[in-house]
């Protein structure tokens, strides 16, 4: 019995075949362009997206030495709220996908918190009015495409998230569905009801008509069209990526929680049954969804973390690899303390500010490649502190002091110490570090009856390395302080 998991992320897509003992037996990825049509704006070309995701399927079943017959279910973790909206006729999409980090909404969301919608927005979807979600995104699409306001209210035309649109292409358009985790990011579902809010369609207007079914995380998603693997399998789980990487890391009880680092960071903080309401502009959503019961989680998502080592290599050249950054950084003068603002995309929690763009402080003569190295691993760990304060003071339940990490940046051991430091609580980096993937599979594992209950899986969550804090309270404060301040010049 295998699994094959879909992992459809920002930059590349992959797929990857566990074992029935969640081994990992093989991997295959693709990384696919990016569009920027203008400054903020972000899309994808939605046969990037499909013809990969059917690439690295493929290729990871073959490396596995498997076929397709072999597989017993698929489960897809996805990129989340980015936008795609399609003909129900010819299954192609309208407009390129617009994907999450698209600023081109910002001014509609602005001129809705003007007129008073935020609270209503909040306590329905436990969102924030920001272009970061769907809802505007889909508007856009449908005031720009000449005819597709009318064609989405008369049912020609499907939306969703980029799940619902791989559903679609792996089924033949025979499913048109997503599950509550996705459904929660769209700023469309209300997710107290467990149901699209009509008042939220109204609002941002979106059309009923277009929206897809929504499910449990691990449920009957259909089978995929027998031409493509070489069978039909299964579709038994599905979660945004930050979600499947919650259930990956076993964050299963209340109090539990994990922070992805990737080219963003996502911090998910279980809070069980209670959808917990936040006072410091965290979000409030579904972390997964079984037995039609959702466990909900306080989420702190920030726009740039492995992103602005992309940049140190990209943009400044410092560096060719990512992992020249933590020897380069280690060369610093520590006494310079530079401080680096990544708001190249502007600031998401606790902050929210679409406008503010990136800074750099404490600059000398002396400052060089080594310091500026130092200070981007630094924001990291700032700004996840930031996140764990405003959810230390939103959550008055019992709470884990230990952070579990995983994504790309996690390997970085430097960074990763300094984040112990810079929270004062240690930080747990798993043995299996494809936390998303592992979601995605056990979550089509449970789907299709064939893994055990959470509370099983999660006795299989093995540590590799644990990093301890060591710096003395004070310099922790100090330093905090002084990011502080930065982000008070930068905002
Ligand atoms: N050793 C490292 N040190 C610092 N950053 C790293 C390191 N390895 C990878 N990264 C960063 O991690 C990110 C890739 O992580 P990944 O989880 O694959 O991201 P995503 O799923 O968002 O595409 C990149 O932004 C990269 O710059
Ligand atoms: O594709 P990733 O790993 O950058 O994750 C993107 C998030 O889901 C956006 O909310």
């Amino acid at each position: 019995m295998t699994i094959l998991a879909i992992d459809q992320g920002t930059t590349s897509s992959r797929a990857i075949v566990f074992s029935g003992r969640l081994d990992v037996l093989s991997v295959a990825q693709s990384e696919f362009p990016q569009y920027f049509p203008q400054s903020g704006w972000v899309e994808h070309d939605l046969s990037d997206i499909w013809s990969s995701t059917a690439a690295v399927s493929r290729a990871a079943i073959e490396k596995a030495g498997l076929s397709g017959a072999d597989i017993a279910a698929i489960g897809i973790a996805n990129q989340r709220e980015t936008t795609v909206i399609w003909d129900r006729a010819t299954g192609r999409p309208i407009h390129n996908a617009i994907v999450w980090q698209d600023r081109r909404t910002a001014e509609t969301c602005a001129a809705l918190r003007a007129q008073g919608h935020e609270s209503a927005v909040t306590d329905r979807t436990g969102l924030l009015l920001d272009p970061y979600f769907s809802a505007t995104k889909a508007a856009w699409i449908l005031d720009h495409v000449e005819g597709a306001r009318a064609r989405a209210e008369a049912g020609e035309l499907a939306f969703g998230t980029i799940d619902s649109y791989l559903i679609w292409q792996l089924t033949g358009g025979a499913v048109h569905a997503t599950d509550a985790t996705n459904a929660a990011r769209t700023m469309l579902y209300d997710i107290h009801r467990g149901e699209w809010s009509g008042a939220m369609c109204d609002l941002l207007r979106v059309p009923r008509p277009m929206l897809p079914q929504v499910r449990d995380s691990a449920a009957d998603f259909g089978t995929t069209r027998p031409d493509l693997f070489g069978a039909a399998i299964p579709i038994k789980g599905v979660a945004g990526d930050q979600q499947a990487a919650t259930v990956g890391q076993a964050c299963f009880r209340p109090g539990m929680m994990k922070s992805t680092y990737g080219t963003g960071c996502f911090a998910l903080l279980n809070t069980g049954a209670q959808a917990v309401p936040s006072r410091n502009r965290l979000l409030t959503t579904i972390a997964y969804q079984l037995d039609g019961r959702p466990t909900y989680a306080l989420e702190g998502s920030i726009f740039i973390a492995g992103a602005v080592v992309q940049w140190l290599r990209d943009g400044l050249g410092l560096i060719r690899d990512a992992n020249e950054t933590a020897p380069l950084a280690e060369t610093a003068d520590p006494a310079q303390g530079v401080v680096m603002v990544p708001a190249f995309t502007g600031l998401g929690a606790p902050y929210w500010r679409p406008d503010c763009r990136g800074a750099i402080f404490g600059l000398t003569r002396n400052t060089g490649p080594a310091e500026l190295a130092r200070a981007a691993l630094e924001s990291v760990g700032h700004q996840t502190r930031d996140l764990l304060d405003a959810m230390q003071t939103d959550w008055q339940g019992a709470h884990d002091t230990v952070l579990r990490v995983d994504g790309g940046m996690a390997a970085s051991d430097w960074t990763m110490q300094y984040l112990a430091d810079i929270l004062g609580a240690p930080v747990d980096r798993p043995q299996v570090t494809e936390t998303t993937a592992l979601g995605a599979a056990y979550l089509a594992g449970l789907g299709a009856g064939l893994l055990p209950a959470p509370e099983v899986f999660a006795r299989q969550w093995n540590l590799a390395r644990r990093f301890e804090p060591h710096m003395d309270a004070a310099e922790r404060d100090a330093r905090h302080a002084r990011w502080r301040r930065a982000i008070e010049a930068t905002i």
